[in-house]
């Protein structure tokens, strides 16, 4: 058995592993996190454990791992499948070294795109030659629904939920319309920049919001909501053999 976990800004994703497959999934809110990661420390007792970080933890966490299991926790020293090409190593997401080498291990034909909506929404993207080579940063859904509200006098905080047209009809349907329909459109053109370079491209869509859009984008995607994980498994299998 082996555990993979991702602590992103807003959620915290973990997957036991066996044979190369997920065999159990789970998705914690920060409070949540420790006590769920106990509980399943000790539920499956795993060998091998992978900690992917782009926002702070609490710092018994690693005792917590390490004293029950080899711990590898992703950074620019970590061993990987892949090359990093990427002008600050350092300063990389390790989420997003983690979703190219998954990218490169299920399509390694291909160049590869990969988008990720979450906190933040990312474009990473990593050619056939498997040297990482950084993409784009821009904000996720919820911080642009957020921004609209905290940096006027007059917008409201207005949810992703409800009625969805093209032509905004009142304040709500305005702001929901430009947030949800920016980014299916934002990522349909950035597709598109990346195909005129790179036309035999293979894109894959996750992160948590990725299901509210993989129906909207007019190129062809691939979805996993998995990637990630799979991964930082595949990471964890290069370290600990
Ligand atoms: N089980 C869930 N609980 C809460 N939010 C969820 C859940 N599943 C998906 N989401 C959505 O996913 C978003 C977080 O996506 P995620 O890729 O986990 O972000 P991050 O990696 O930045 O933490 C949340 O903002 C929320 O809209
Ligand atoms: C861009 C990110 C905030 C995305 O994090 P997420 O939305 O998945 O929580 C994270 O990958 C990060 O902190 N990156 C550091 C900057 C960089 O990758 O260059």
């Amino acid at each position: 058995m082996r555990l993979c976990i991702d602590w992103g800004n807003s959620r915290i994703k973990a997957a036991i592993f066996q044979d190369e497959k997920i065999v159990k999934d789970y998705n914690f809110s920060e409070d949540e996190a420790l006590t769920g990661i106990v509980g399943l420390m000790e539920t499956h007792k795993p060998k091998a454990v992978i900690l992917s970080a782009v926002a702070n933890y609490p710092p018994e966490l690693k005792m917590l791992l390490q004293d029950h299991a080899k711990l590898i926790i992703l950074n620019s020293n970590t061993s990987l499948p892949i090359m990093n090409a990427y002008h600050s190593p350092d300063t990389l997401g390790a989420d997003r070294l983690a979703l190219a080498v998954a990218a490169n291990h299920l399509f390694p034909q291909y160049d590869n795109l990969v988008i990720s909506l979450g906190t933040a929404i990312t474009y990473n993207f990593l050619p056939k030659n498997r040297a990482f080579r950084g993409g784009n940063i821009t904000p996720g859904m919820e911080m642009r629904f957020k921004a609209l509200h905290e940096f006027t006098d007059k917008l409201p905080l207005v949810a992703q939920q409800g009625d969805l047209v093209l032509l905004g009809y009142d304040t709500e349907t305005s702001i929901r319309s430009g947030v949800m329909m920016g980014i299916a459109a934002e990522i349909d053109g950035m597709i598109n920049f990346y195909k005129e370079q790179y036309p035999t491209l293979n894109v894959t869509l996750t992160g948590g919001n990725a299901p509210l859009f993989a129906d909207k984008i007019k190129n062809q995607i691939a979805h996993d909501s998995q990637l990630l994980l799979k991964g930082l498994d595949v990471i964890l299998r290069h370290n600990v053999r």
